[in-house]
Formats: structure tokens, sequence, C-alpha cells
């Protein structure tokens, strides 16, 4: 199983070579002026023309209405726009028709309950990013370095598009791998020497860590509905 890596919040050359240079698949930058890793649409187009070619660029979004989603999409011409605010299953599906991109939805899981939406938005959304939800009295929507119980996702379909996200660095994923076996692992405090500073070592540490992880195959054979003897 290729696991998709994607490093979220870039903001300089050398952290972003570094993740491109490790072998991240897909590299974010968010767009959420209060966030310690935002970025201008001008600086994000440079960072967007260095990656180009060699890994997905993702333009993280929050509540972003159409003008300013339709400047980000034509300077820095994402391959993926991720949706990380309280966009209903109907915004969604406008925004990807309007803009003609596949997109990112992330859901904040804290709770089963939490997973109710998650049917409704894989139905519109091209992938989900399921992060833990903000702590209480968080600033962000993400990036707070929070992870939730994993076994909460034993019961989804093997076959959902999702990223697992939320408090994952190079000392858990291979347990977060472990316990979900996702397809997809997004990061970006846990890869961080600072909110906002991405560290060269931790990108490579972490995206090594997932590398390196080989599923069990009990896992496998399990999920195909085999009955596995103790
Ligand atoms: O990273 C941010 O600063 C951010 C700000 C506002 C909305 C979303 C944000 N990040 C979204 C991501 O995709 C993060 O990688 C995800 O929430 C996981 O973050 P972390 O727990 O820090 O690894």
């Amino acid at each position: 199983m290729t696991v998709t890596v994607k490093i979220c919040g870039l903001s300089t050359e050398e952290t972003l070579d570094a993740a491109l240079d490790a072998g991240a698949d897909m590299v974010g930058f968010v767009f959420f002026p209060k966030s310690p890793r935002a970025v201008s649409n001008e600086r994000a187009r440079q960072l967007a023309d260095q990656a180009r070619g060699k890994a997905e660029i993702v333009a993280l979004t929050v509540d972003m209405d159409d003008a300013a989603l339709a400047a980000i999409v034509e300077t820095v011409r994402p391959d993926w726009l991720q949706l990380h605010g309280g966009e209903s299953v109907e915004r969604v599906a406008e925004i990807r028709r309007r803009f003609g991109l596949p997109v990112l939805k992330a859901l904040g899981i804290r709770e089963a309950a939490d997973l109710a939406g998650i049917g409704a938005y894989a139905a519109v959304a091209d992938r989900l990013l399921l992060d833990a939800k903000p702590p209480k009295g968080a600033t962000l929507p993400g990036g707070n370095g929070v992870s939730f119980d994993w076994h909460l996702l034993d019961a989804l379909d093997p076959g959902l598009a999702y990223m697992l996200s939320g408090g994952l660095d190079a000392g858990n994923v291979a347990q977060a791998l472990a316990v979900t076996h996702s397809p997809g692992i997004d990061a970006s405090s846990g890869v961080e020497s600072a909110p906002g500073i991405k560290d060269p070592d931790r990108i490579r540490a972490f995206i090594a860590a997932i590398r390196g992880f080989r599923p069990n195959p009990d896992h496998s054979r399990a999920l195909a509905g085999e009955r596995i003897s103790s």
C-alpha cells in the first residue's frame, strides 16, 4: 500500500526543498492569516513554481469566498484546493464545480459522532482529510498538533479516499498507520521546531518513518474479510 504523504504549511525554499527531496507527494500552503504558516498569494506562487512537477500543490483555505479563491487559483495554480473550514457539502460541490480542481475536504474528529458526515462529504470531495478537532479555545481550525483516537476509524470503509491528520510526527506515525492503515498522511506541527518553523530533519525523519512502515499482513487479510486465526 503506497501512502500519500502531505507536508502542510511550508513557507521557505529550504524547507520546501527538504520535503520534496524527502519524497513528499503533496505540499500545502496556508492562506489563513492567523496561521504562523500563512503565505501571501505571490509568495505561494514562488514556492508553487519551485514544487511544480515534483509534488502536488495544495492551497489550504478556510471558508474563503469565490473572489479570494479565484485569486489563489489564478496566481498559485494549485493542483488541489483544501477546504479546512465549515464548508457545507453543497459549498464543497460548488467550489469543485466552479474551479474545476480536486477538493480535499477537512473534517474535524474528536468522537464517533464526528464521523457522521463522512459519507456526504465523500460524495462531493475527491479526498477527505480526517484531522483532530481544534481544542477548545484554539485560534486555528487546524495545524494545532493534536491527535484524535485513531481507533475511531476502525469501522471506516476500507476504500475511503482520505488522509489521516492531526498531531502526527516521526515518533507516532508508524503506530497511526498500524491502527488505521490510512492511504494518506498529513502533518504540520510534527515536522516543526516551533510554530510555523519547519525543520528539515524532522521532515526527513517523518517521511522515512512512513516509507519504512510495513503493514501487518493479517490486517490486510482481515480487511479482505478473511477470518484470521489468533
Ligand atoms: O496549519 C495551519 O496553520 C492551519 C491553519 C488553519 C487551517 C488549517 C491549518 N492546517 C491544516 C492542515 O492540513 C494541517 O496539516 C493539519 O491540521 C494537521 O496539523 P498538525 O496537527 O499540526 O500536524
